[in-house]
């Protein structure tokens, strides 16, 4: 693979004898990965029905290889949210922030959603996610997996980071900047990003990177973590914009985020991860607890990771949080409604324009913000109908909900469903809606009659 000549250069000139090594994997082919959404699934379940030949990745406890050949997005376990496919490196800037269930999470450049849908994970359906991209285009993709993944406290935004701060300044416990960046880590995936590279540079994106971690500094609790991450190799655009970071924000300090064992006690290994590099942008000690990922070091094509923690002394905010504007229902939504198994508190529920929405327990008020979703789209009412969403079937389990039609991977039904056919059944459910499921995983809503299913799948979604 020809490199650009600037790259090249100042890539020799940073790692001096291990340059070598570094660009001979150029040649080689990149790596796939899928990761499983444990909102649905364990990974060792998965393992057990995983149709397609998969390799643990050492460092994602629910991270795994998988043979490019193969079509995981083309299954229908991709379109019951059972997994995410990403980069095998990309995946862990989420996996080393330490987010528990409750927490209030940012991902401020979420877009498409690759780190926001395993931060949703680990939040368990508890607290808040915000995940914001200033790409209005890119929010609706994000939207969509977000969506898809079941997420039950979503709240998606496209804003710039400088006006989320009117809302939320001092208020997330987590934040994570997945910041626009050259791209170097993914010249092997994507050839045509060198043309970009070329065309910015650089010192284009660190100056934005140097705007977008300072409006993320102030919307950290203190005591908060904040971790940034790029997908490239440039000192300057790594190290250097959190040399800058510490010398505006003092109290920030960055830390070691590598632990032995996860949360679910996998065992993981960060054999191959480098650490930072201060002397190449002449900053301070701590940069060497950042982590580098170097695409000749480990099987991916390569990060920059930072965690930083906010001291517990400075200012404290004071937001005051929304709850519900239920309106009125009708009847049967709210025979739906109290038929769900899913928790639904009332006073989080709120009706805008005949759409029902279950809000996340202490979100701010988000006027003035431009907002793609704020909380989980339940339905919408039609005259006296309640038309659950697609996003609700997503969200539930097949045992919240009392009718569900059961497909199978292999029949030929679930390719007609996700194609929106209306497909004949001969089970032995009732009519009305019903939530389809593939081997055990909800895909979407059909409304039986007789013996025939009226499909509700959602078109946009529909497979190809
Ligand atoms: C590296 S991508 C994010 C990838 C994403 N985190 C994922 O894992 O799927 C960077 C994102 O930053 C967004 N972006 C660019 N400038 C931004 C800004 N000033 N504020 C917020 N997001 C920005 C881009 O639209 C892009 O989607």
């Amino acid at each position: 693979m020809t490199l650009p000549k600037l790259f090249e250069d100042r890539m020799k000139e940073l790692l001096k004898e291990e340059y070598e090594v570094f660009s001979s994997c150029f040649d080689e082919k990149h790596y796939s990965g899928l990761r499983v959404n444990t909102l649905k699934i364990s990974p060792e379940e998965f393992e057990k029905i995983c149709p397609f030949e998969i390799k643990r990745i050492p460092w994602i406890s629910n991270g795994y290889y998988y043979n490019p050949k193969e079509q995981p997005a083309k299954h229908p376990y991709y379109y019951a949210g059972l997994y995410y496919i990403q980069e095998p490196s990309a995946m862990t800037p989420a996996s080393l922030l330490p987010v528990k269930p409750g927490d209030k999470v940012l991902d401020l450049c979420a877009a498409p959603g690759g780190k926001s849908t395993e931060l949703a994970a680990k939040l368990q359906g508890q607290g808040v996610l915000i995940s914001n991209d200033i790409s209005n285009s890119r929010a609706k993709a994000l939207l969509k997996n977000i969506e898809l993944f079941g997420t039950r406290n979503p709240v998606v935004i496209s804003e710039a980071p400088a006006k989320l701060v009117n809302c939320f300044e001092g208020y997330f416990d987590k934040i994570l900047v997945d910041a626009p960046c050259s791209g170097e880590g993914m010249f092997r995936k994507s050839p045509a990003i060198m043309k970009n590279w070329e065309q910015y540079g650089v010192a284009y994106y660190n100056k934005i990177q140097k705007e977008i971690i300072l409006q993320a500094a102030k919307m950290l609790k203190p005591g908060g973590s904040l971790l940034f991450s790029t997908c490239t190799f440039s000192p300057e655009e790594n190290e250097g914009t959190i040399a800058y970071l510490l010398k505006q924000c003092p109290e920030f300090k960055v830390v070691n985020p590598l632990t032995r064992v996860n949360k679910e006690g996998r065992e993981v290994s960060y054999e191959g991860f480098s650490f930072g590099r201060p002397e190449w942008v002449d900053g301070p000690e701590e940069l060497k607890n950042c982590i580098r990922l170097w695409p000749h070091r480990i099987k991916g094509e390569g990060h920059f990771i930072t965690l930083l923690e906010k001291g517990a002394e400075c200012k404290k905010s004071n937001i005051s949080y929304k709850s519900g504007n239920k309106g009125k229902l009708s009847e049967e939504a709210e025979m739906f409604i109290s038929g769900l198994g899913l928790p639904v508190k009332r006073e989080q529920l709120e009706l805008r324009e005949d759409k029902l929405y279950l809000l996340p327990e202490g979100i701010p008020d988000l006027k003035g913000l431009r907002i793609m979703r704020a909380g989980l789209l339940l339905g919408e009412m039609k005259k006296n109908r309640f038309e659950p969403s697609q996003a609700l079937a997503c969200a539930l389990k097949t045992g919240e909900y009392d009718k569900v039609l059961e497909l199978t991977a292999e029949s030929q039904d679930t390719i007609k469903y996700l194609k929106c056919e209306t497909i004949e059944v001969d089970q032995g459910t009732s009519d009305g809606f019903n939530l389809v499921a593939v081997d055990g995983y909800p895909l979407g809503w059909g409304k039986l009659t007789g013996s025939t299913l009226k499909n509700k799948y959602l078109p946009g979604w529909r497979l190809l």
